[in-house]
């Protein structure tokens, strides 16, 4: 099954949009044993309540060799518990290091289920990354119109809106109800989630930037399809850190914020 098939069903059986972010900070640890646990028991307390988990890479990146090792963990975990994994690399280059990173996080040792792409180059940057999902069944979200305020210095000016044509266009021919090609556009737009999901009809759309940036799950129905499908709304520090270090708190932030956006599609 596709990464995209796998999501949709894992959402419809559970009844779950929320995908759950795990950003380690090392500051908020006594050590690498104290950091890894925790990582690993937040994931497995919230799987219950999660369509997805979303490592963010810098945060694993930053650990050293440790953190490739945990991550491989975490990965190893989340699909045990059945969770499709999101690597956030926001990765993009020449086409033939972008073909290194796209065999590196689609397909090698620490390979994702799909990666968050960067198509500031050019879109030809996304092909490398296109074909590796599409070779594996996995899928890529490209930046469309992210979550930070000062996203429109570049974003503004109509671009998010070509960039959310080209990926529309990339997922056309693609079979199944929704394509490997998906499009990261931030929670914290609400008033832009009706226009970009109509411009890509067939697309994941990935919201990151739920509670700690400000986005409220009341205000995503426009970016979901009816029956709730299409869309996943990512939280990190509001399910991980929920309240300090305390994992029923963080199972209980990722219950919270699962019936909030259940609630808010009716
Ligand atoms: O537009 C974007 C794209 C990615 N992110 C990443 O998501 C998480 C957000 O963390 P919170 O703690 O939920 O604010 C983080 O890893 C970002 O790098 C984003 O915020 N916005």
């Amino acid at each position: 099954m596709t990464f995209a098939a796998a999501l949709t069903e894992r959402t419809r059986r559970l009844q779950t949009r929320l995908c759950v972010g795990l950003d380690p900070r090392p500051g908020a640890y006594r050590d690498a044993a104290h950091l890894r646990a925790h990582t690993l028991d937040v994931l497995e307390v919230t799987a219950p309540f999660a369509a997805c988990v979303k490592p963010q890479l810098a945060f694993f990146e930053a650990l050293g060799l440790p953190g490739f090792a945990l991550l491989e963990e975490v990965c190893a975990a989340a699909r045990l518990l059945g969770l499709p994994v999101i690597l956030d690399g926001k990765r993009g280059d020449i086409g033939s290091t972008a073909q290194a990173y796209a065999q590196g996080w689609l397909s090698g040792p620490h390979a994702g289920d799909a990666l968050t792409v960067n198509p500031f180059l050019g879109f030809g940057t996304l092909t490398p990354f296109v074909e590796a999902a599409r070779a594996n069944g996995g899928a890529v979200f490209v930046l469309v119109k992210t979550s930070n305020p000062d996203q429109a210095d570049l974003q503004g000016g109509g671009v998010s809106e070509r960039v959310a044509a080209e990926v529309a266009r990339l997922g056309a021919g693609e079979e199944g109800e929704y394509a490997g090609v998906g499009a990261v556009v931030g929670a914290t737009h609400p008033r832009d989630l009706a226009a970009f999901r109509a411009l890509m009809p067939r697309a994941l759309l990935l919201l990151p930037g739920l509670g700690a940036q400000g986005g409220a799950a009341a205000e995503l129905a426009p970016a979901f399809h009816p029956g709730g499908t299409g869309a996943l709304a990512s939280a990190s520090r509001a399910v991980g850190y929920a309240d300090g270090l305390d994992v029923t708190a963080s199972r209980e932030a990722a219950r919270r914020l699962r019936d909030e956006l259940n609630a808010a599609l009716g």
